[in-house]
């Protein structure tokens, strides 16, 4: 049965070495309905990713000031306070450059390990990715299943980060979700929840107050959605869900952390349309604009509409 709208699959990624068809097959079919996924078996390593969350533990341990030593700035490296929730920033830009020093959030030693575990998690983003070419159905003089491969290239310079978050321990419910209601920006993004859950997905995107679906904790998996550029990029075709993150029970006694590595184009890649089939037979005629906006461009737009907006 075809993945609904109200459920979000589970994949085993190991079919993407064995039989990367049908693996495409069940990204593309969650991609096109839920615009969310689970991935089993990717092949991160799960002691690295366990010490990845003791290092944010102890970094958010830290008494304010020291957090504040690297505030977030419009490079968008550092620590940030959005209402309940916490988040330090590593932009994969950062790695190579003179913000490396944002390293000493973590213990001696550990930054090359944070480095090997960012390039983890956006090599299992570029499976992700081929995933996302062949089951679009790319004509093979256009790259085939290797189409998104060189406007996602780990070296060039790209918005791509990895967000470490906490929220809060809280003896009560505030009542209001720690991360409000809203849509990644990118082309995809890959998530590690640990332990407490909290994270919803908007169930329906045509009517209001439709039931939140849970997007529960599952161990060892990592899940992925579809961002705002990948949907634009695609005519709409792949789908960029909105979620929340509310309080949960287990938050009384202590603190939410989760993991967030947001995949961006290159900043130079033109959103040009897709020569895909399926975006031609699925979704409505594309509007040819003769200057596709590059992935900076576009990123830019979407930073300036949430500070216009005040958030
Ligand atoms: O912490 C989570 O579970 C989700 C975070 C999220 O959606 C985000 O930072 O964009
Ligand atoms: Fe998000």
């Amino acid at each position: 049965m075809a993945a609904g709208i109200e459920q979000i699959p589970v994949i085993d990624f190991s079919l993407f070495h064995t039989d990367p068809e049908e693996c495409a097959r069940q990204v593309g079919v969650a991609s096109q309905g839920i615009g969310f996924f689970y991935l089993m078996n990717h092949g991160v390593d799960q002691d690295m990713i366990d010490r990845m969350f003791a290092q944010s533990e102890k970094y958010f341990a830290q008494d304010l000031p020291e957090k504040l030593k690297y505030p977030i700035k419009a490079h968008n490296n550092g620590y940030a306070t959005f209402f309940t929730e916490r988040a330090f920033n590593i932009r994969a830009k950062a790695i190579k450059s003179e913000y490396a020093h944002a390293f000493s959030m973590f213990d001696a030693g550990t930054c090359e390990e944070v480095e090997k575990f960012f390039k983890d998690m956006y090599s299992v983003a570029q499976q992700v990715m081929q995933c996302f070419a062949l089951s679009l159905k790319i004509p093979e003089q256009d790259g085939g299943m290797h189409f998104f491969d060189k406007s996602h290239v780990w070296e060039d310079d790209s918005g791509t980060t990895l967000r470490f978050l906490r929220y809060p321990q809280q003896d009560r419910d505030p009542g209001i979700p720690s991360a409000g209601a809203h849509s990644d920006f990118g082309s995809c993004t890959l998530l590690l929840q640990r332990r407490i859950p909290g994270l919803e997905v908007q169930a329906n995107r045509t009517h209001d107050n439709v039931p939140w679906v849970a997007a529960p904790v599952i161990p060892g998996s990592i899940l992925v959605n579809i961002g705002d550029l990948l949907q634009k990029w695609t005519n709409g075709l792949l789908k960029s869900t909105k979620h929340r993150v509310v309080f949960h029970e287990m938050q009384r006694t202590s603190s939410r952390y989760s993991i967030a590595c947001f995949i961006q184009p290159g900043s130079d890649v033109r959103l040009d349309p897709i020569p895909s089939p399926m975006i031609t037979q699925l979704t409505q005629p594309q509007v040819h604009e003769n200057n596709a906006m590059t992935a900076k461009e576009y990123l830019d737009f979407k930073l300036k509409a949430i500070r216009d907006l005040g958030e």
